[in-house]
């Protein structure tokens, strides 16, 4: 557990993150999401310490920040940024092992780590180990600088807009993949974006900052449901929300007995993507399968519609 208790950091007099508090439960992502110049980045890095807060407390698994030495604990919480901010003159082994390294793992731990993190994130050992960053493109650069964050098996991972560089079927890629590794290492994740979409696909919490002050934070549906001001309302978008909120579940809870015609789609995907199935072939129901290709059943348009109005 993050937990941020009315943490205040001001330049030049003028208070660049303004009382902040809200805290982010262990093994879920909080995305901070707001105007350019709200003070994201600055939060962010006040969680590791980069930069330090003038009033408030944060703590990190009911512990002080400020009583733990700032290199110990930047070894500890992994930090993503945007351009990934490789080592040039490291190969990307080396990049990776970075933390490892310092925290005096022995070899065999090492490479064995470097191995499974290059695997788990699609990059062929044998191809890339030795490669040095510009032999790689940006995507693979990109995977390569959340691959070092996650290195030392932290429990806490920073990203401050990891994926701004990519193109959209990248990003894509690249939040699902991060989506699996969470899963699977229950890590708890703290993410900066300034793109809507990316905040509702990967957070279980959503802060929106603006001018310093953090003007809501929750569940993304309590975004959508009671929007706290007209600033939030506009961020989500009047427009998409329907949509939004069709986003943020699978077929899983839609599925229905019976048989349709056309292209099964899988359970795992969101609602939202049934619905654009839905209307893009002008059926009014579809088959479901699952992840194997065993036939589950249908989805109808109506329900989905259902599942699209305002919540209560
Ligand atoms: N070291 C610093 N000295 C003085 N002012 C700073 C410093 N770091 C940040 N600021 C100011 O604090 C405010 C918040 O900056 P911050 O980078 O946290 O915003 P942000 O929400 O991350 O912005 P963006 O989305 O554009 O990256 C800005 O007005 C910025 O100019």
């Amino acid at each position: 557990m993050i937990d941020i208790q009315s943490v205040t950091k001001r330049y030049g007099g003028k208070a660049v993150v303004d009382s902040v508090s809200f805290a982010v439960p262990e093994g879920t992502i909080a995305v901070l999401v707001g105007t350019s110049g709200s003070g994201k980045t600055t939060l962010l890095r006040m969680i590791n310490q980069l930069v330090s807060q003038d009033e408030g407390t944060i703590l990190i698994g009911g512990e002080d920040t400020r009583n733990i030495p700032g290199h110990e604990l930047r070894r500890r919480i992994g930090y993503a940024i945007q351009g990934h901010g490789l080592f040039p003159h490291r190969t990307v082994a080396e990049n990776i092992a970075t933390v490892p390294r310092l925290l005096k793992w022995d070899k065999s731990r090492i490479d064995a780590r470097v191995a499974e993190l290059l695997d788990l994130f699609q990059l062929d050992p044998a191809a890339f180990a030795a490669r040095y960053p510009h032999q790689l493109s940006g995507g693979q650069q990109q995977r390569v600088g959340v691959a070092r964050a996650l290195a030392a098996e932290p429990k806490i991972l920073l990203m401050d807009e990891p994926f701004g560089a990519l193109d959209p079927v990248l990003r894509g890629k690249a939040q699902d993949e991060l989506l699996a590794i969470q899963k699977r290492f229950g890590t708890t994740i703290v993410i900066v974006t300034h793109d809507i979409n990316e905040a509702f696909h990967l957070g279980d919490t959503i802060a929106v900052m603006d001018k310093g002050r953090l003007l809501q934070y929750g569940h993304p549906i309590d975004l959508l449901k009671a929007p706290a001001t007209s600033f939030v309302e506009g961020l989500v978008g009047t427009f998409d929300r329907p949509f939004r909120l069709l986003s943020l579940d699978t077929l899983a809870g839609v599925i229905e007995p019976g048989e349709a015609e056309g292209e099964p789609i899988e359970e795992t995907r969101t609602r939202q993507d049934a619905l654009a199935a839905l209307m893009w072939s002008g059926a009014d129901a579809l088959p479901v399968a699952s992840t194997d290709g065993k036939s589950l059943g249908r989805v109808r348009l109506q329900t989905l519609l259902r599942q699209a109005v305002r919540p209560q």
